[in-house]
This record gives structure tokens, C-alpha cells and sequence, in this order.
């Protein structure tokens, strides 16, 4: 077979075709992210480019997420999954964007262009798998992937309604001739609930820990997966899932309880007061903890706290079993400025900071024996390297230890297997933290109780062009325009324990402005003066930034 480039764009002109007026678009923190309308050649494009780097990386699969995550129900958006489960490769994020913004007229040529500079031989095969969210727009979009991997005479699976890190981990599966586990939903529903019955053992209640779990799901894909673990688990955890029917990620969702600092709407009666809550996000790869005691006080436990409470739990596993692994942390500038004070002074692990996104957070947690990953919105994992695997399973057999140690090798290992190391998964993470939280035998208050958080907030402004500003040292230091990183600094230096920092969002049109502080008041404060100086000096547009009520 041989594959005529001409057809990519004679197919696209007749059926996907990009307008005169789309205005270019970036692969961004996680793809591309728009309104609905405008993506169809956008997805077209991007089922080319899989088949491509399919090729490029010796017929291997690479999958291709429709999903815009948190967003409103109009956007959507497509992500690329490299062979071992992890985000595109950065320097195809460029071939992407370049793809995506040529006139349909030189789309011939522009593939033409990568396939030479990638050394790609179009008569290999190439392998596509296609996943996509519940969005009403999903399945349509999901056609035009399918045109584009055609077009190049590629194959395609699709997999239909599956959760972001579902869809990474059936690549890893595949990529790993099933090593990972097997790539069907069937197969990563029985890998988790296995490890998670065994790590619970029969008794489901222990100490403050209750075996009843409130669970927010977005109106997404993920309330429709946890219905179906639910079956599974057989009691195991009760779980009770609301916002399963209604509008995608409005009023409810991670990002809503996370940003807002606040319950999302429908939550059952029962759950107040101190009932244990947790929201997943759209694509259900992110998740938090809260509850609201009896007082009606809200507490969110989030990205931060779920990374302390896995990493301490994991130290204090390796340690009893006597294996020598070095594990470290990795947060963004998000992180709340008590936690990294918690992790580096009291749980003694090393933290590194990165940018934004999670593959710059999942790179860097591969320079440790064992990397936990969070950033402050909930999305992470854990990831063990080979020779932390080969250690504790040699630790599971070795006479020359403790019984005790071998059990507890033992159950590391089971974390591992309740573990999805591809990408952030939020069911695999809630059920990490059940696991912990009952083997501790803890409510959520005494989770919170490991350390406070500095009142913190986030906030956005409308820029004509947000990328006039540029940021360097992983997110904390504007470089242009010339002059406002001194005036952030002046503004923090006023605040005790003031931190805020400026970046243009990834997936959003807009510029963020984060701001931490001693007290909530102060925080606030802070937010409002550095908004209003971006606003100003970086081409505000529309209505100034107010102040956040206290
Ligand atoms: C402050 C914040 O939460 N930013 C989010 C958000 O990115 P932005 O580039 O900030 O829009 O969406 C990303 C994708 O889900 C996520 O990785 C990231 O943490
Ligand atoms: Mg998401």
C-alpha cells in the first residue's frame, strides 16, 4: 500500500475544511482547547498528525483524547498520548500547532514537510486509539480524528466514553505487549478494584475512618465510570455518586470546588455535616477532598494535602520494609506555600517546582526512585521506577527479612498495582487515598490537621493579548513586559508571607494571578493589587478586576 499525501487534503477540503477567518491556535498546556464550533478541522488534522507519530515511533500506538477537561459544555479539546502513556512529546507540540494552522491549500505540503524532517515512511503502519468524553459534541469531533488517521491509511481503534488517564493507560498497555495490565476497560477496572480489596482486607471500617464516600462527578465520564466500579468494589467502599445527569462541570466539579472554595451544587443531605466528599473534574483526571464540619465551616483538602498524605504514607511503608529508594515530591507555583514548608521541614522529602502542566511535573518525577506528583488542583500520581519495582518485589520474597517486612514489601506492591503511573487518574487516586485514610484510621479532619494551609486565591484578568506576558523560572517571574516583575515584587513585600505570581493560562484565554498571604484578608488584598497592575500594564481589556469578597 502507498499512501498518496494528496488525499489528506483533498479529504479535507471536501469535508473538513478549515475557514478563512479560524484564528491560529496553539497546543497549549493540554492540547487544543476551544469552543466546539470551531475544532472539527482541528480534530481532522490531529488524527493526521497521530498517524504520524505513529510512524514516527516505529508503529506504535499513540492515543487521542477528545475531552476540554473543566471547561463549560460548549468548549472542547484533543490531546495526544505518546507510546508509554505520557503527554506529546514537546517538540510535536509544535509540529502540532504548525499543522493545524496552515491554510488548507498547503496542508499537502506541510505534511509532506514532517514527514521529511521526522524521516517518516508513510508505508509503515500506524496505530490510532480514540477515546472522548461526554460532551454532545464529543462522538462528531471524534469522526473527524478518524477521517484524519484514515486519510493517511492508518488504523484506528476507538474506545469510545472513556476517562483521560483510561484512554493512557490502554496506549501504556498496548505499547507494553500488556505488561501494564490489559488495554480494555474490563482490564483496568479489575487491575484497581484486585489491589484495592486486597490493600482493604475484610474490615471496611477502622477507627474515624467510615466507609462512606460522597462523590461529585461532574456530569462527566467520570460519574458514569465510578457507576460501574461501584458494582465492582461490591460494598468494599460505599459510594455514593451525584451531579451524574446534568450540564458538564457547571456549578460542580474539581475545578469548581477548587477555585471557588466551595461545595458543588446536589450534594445529598447526609453529607453534612463532616460527611466525606471528593470531585473529579470533566475527564476524570483530577480530584479533591472536602467536608463541611458542624460549625458550616467548608475545608478542602486538595492537590497539596493528597500528595503529603501518599508520600508520607509511602515513606513510612519503605522504611519499614528496609529497602533503600530515594523518593522526592514535585509541585507547580500553585502549591500552597504550607505544604512545600510541610514536606521539606517536617515529612524531610525533597520537593522540586516546575511549570505548569503535568507533563513538566511527571518529567521531572522520573529523576526519583519514586516521584509523587501533584499539582494544587488534584491532579497527579505517583510513578515508580523499575528499580524501586524490582527492590520491593525482591524485598515481598526475601527469607532474610521480617515476616513483617515481607508483608509490608507485600503491600507495596499492591500500591504500585492500584497505582495508574501513566498520567493523573482520579479514580485510581481517590482509591489510593480511601486506602490510606482507612489504614490510618482517619476522618478528613484529622487529615487536615497535618498542617494549615495560607489562605490562597486565584484570580483572572482579561488581557487583549495574554501572551505578552512571558514567564520564566517555572511560572514565578515575568519576564515582559519589562518593569511589572518589580512591581509584583513591591506589592508581595508589603504582605507577611505574601507569595502571588503571574502566567497566561494554557487552556484559557486569559492571565492568571495567584496570591497567597497570613490571613485571607491579606490575600485578597494582594490578588486585587496585582490583577489591577497586570490589568493595567499589560492591556487590560473590559471590566477591571474587583476584589474577591473575604
Ligand atoms: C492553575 C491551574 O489549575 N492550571 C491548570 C490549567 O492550566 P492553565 O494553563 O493554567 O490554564 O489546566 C491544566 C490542564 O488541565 C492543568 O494542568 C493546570 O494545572
Ligand atoms: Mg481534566
Amino acid at each position: 500500500m502507498s499512501v498518496n499525501l494528496r488525499s489528506v487534503f483533498a479529504f479535507a477540503k471536501e469535508y473538513h475544511q478549515k475557514k478563512e477567518s479560524q484564528k491560529d491556535i496553539q497546543y497549549g498546556t493540554a492540547g487544543f482547547r476551544s469552543h466546539a464550533d470551531n475544532l472539527d478541522y482541528v480534530m481532522y488534522r490531529m488524527g493526521v498528525l497521530a498517524a504520524l507519530r505513529s510512524r514516527a515511533k516505529a508503529s506504535q500506538a499513540i492515543g487521542v483524547m477528545i475531552t476540554a477537561s473543566h471547561n463549560p459544555e460548549h468548549d472542547n479539546g484533543v490531546k495526544l498520548i505518546d507510546p508509554l502513556g505520557e503527554m506529546l512529546e514537546q517538540r510535536w507540540e509544535k509540529l502540532a500547532t504548525d499543522l493545524v494552522n496552515v491554510p488548507d491549500g498547503e496542508l499537502e505540503a506541510e505534511v509532506a514537510r514532517i514527514c521529511e524532517q521526522e524521516k517518516i515512511d508513510n508505508n509503515e503502519q500506524a496505530k490510532v486509539f480514540v477515546g472522548m468524553d461526554t460532551r454532545y459534541h464529543s462522538p462528531q469531533l471524534s469522526r473527524a480524528v478518524v477521517n484524519g488517521v484514515l486519510a493517511l491509511k492508518g488504523t484506528v481503534t476507538e474506545f469510545g466514553i472513556v476517562t483521560t488517564p483510561m484512554l493512557h493507560y490502554f496506549v501504556t498497555c498496548t505499547n507494553t505487549q500488556n505488561a501494564y495490565g490489559l488495554p480494555t476497560e474490563e482490564g483496568y477496572m479489575n487491575k484497581l478494584i484486585t489491589a484495592f480489596k486486597t490493600l482493604r482486607g475484610d474490615s471496611t471500617e477502622n477507627g474515624n475512618y467510615k466507609n462512606q464516600l460522597f462523590y461529585d462527578g461532574a456530569n462527566g465520564v467520570g460519574s458514569l465510570k465510578m457507576l460501574g466500579f461501584i458494582k465492582k468494589l461490591n460494598g468494599s467502599l460505599n459510594v455514593k455518586v451525584f451531579n451524574s445527569n446534568g450540564k458538564i462541570n457547571f456549578k460542580c466539579g474539581a475545578d469548581f470546588v477548587k477555585t471557588n472554595h466551595r461545595v458543588p451544587e446536589a450534594l445529598p443531605e447526609d453529607a453534612l455535616p463532616n460527611g466525606r466528599c471528593v470531585s473529579v473534574d470533566g475527564d476524570a483526571d483530577r480530584v479533591v477532598y472536602y467536608f463541611t464540619d458542624s460549625d458550616g465551616v467548608f475545608h478542602l483538602l486538595d492537590g497539596d494535602r493528597i500528595a503529603t498524605l501518599l508520600a508520607g504514607y509511602l515513606k513510612d511503608l519503605i522504611e519499614k520494609c528496609g529497602v533503600k529508594l530515594e523518593m522526592g515530591l514535585v509541585q507547580t507555583a500553585y502549591a500552597n506555600g504550607a505544604s512545600t514548608d510541610y514536606i521539606v521541614n517536617q515529612m524531610k522529602i525533597p520537593v522540586s517546582c516546575t511549570r505548569t502542566g503535568v507533563k513538566h511535573l511527571h518529567h521531572k518525577a522520573l529523576d526519583y526512585d519514586i516521584g509523587v506528583y501533584f499539582e494544587a488542583n488534584g491532579h497527579g500520581t505517583i510513578i515508580y521506577s523499575n528499580k524501586a519495582k524490582d527492590l520491593i518485589r525482591a524485598a515481598s520474597k526475601d527469607e532474610s527479612l521480617s515476616e513483617e517486612q515481607r508483608e509490608t514489601a507485600k503491600r507495596l506492591l499492591q500500591i504500585v498495582d492500584l497505582t495508574n503511573e501513566t498520567v493523573g487518574d482520579a479514580i485510581s487516586d481517590l482509591l489510593l487515598v480511601e486506602t490510606v485514610l482507612h489504614a490510618k484510621g482517619w476522618s478528613l479532619n484529622d487529615w487536615l490537621a497535618s498542617y494549615t494551609d495560607l489562605p490562597n486565591l486565584l484570580e483572572k484578568v482579561y488581557l487583549a493579548d495574554r501572551n505578552v506576558i512571558t514567564v520564566t523560572d517555572a511560572d514565578r517571574v515575568v519576564v515582559t513586559p519589562e518593569g511589572l516583575q518589580d512591581s509584583i515584587n513591591e506589592i508581595v513585600a508589603k504582605f507577611p508571607k505574601g507569595r502571588s505570581f503571574v502566567r497566561p493560562s494554557g487552556t484559557e484565554d486569559i492571565v492568571r494571578v495567584y496570591a497567597e498571604a497570613d490571613t485571607r484578608a491579606n490575600a485578597v488584598q494582594l490578588a486585587y493589587e496585582v490583577a489591577n497592575l497586570v490589568f493595567d500594564r499589560a492591556g487590560g481589556v473590559g471590566k477591571r478586576p474587583e476584589k474577591m469578597e473575604i
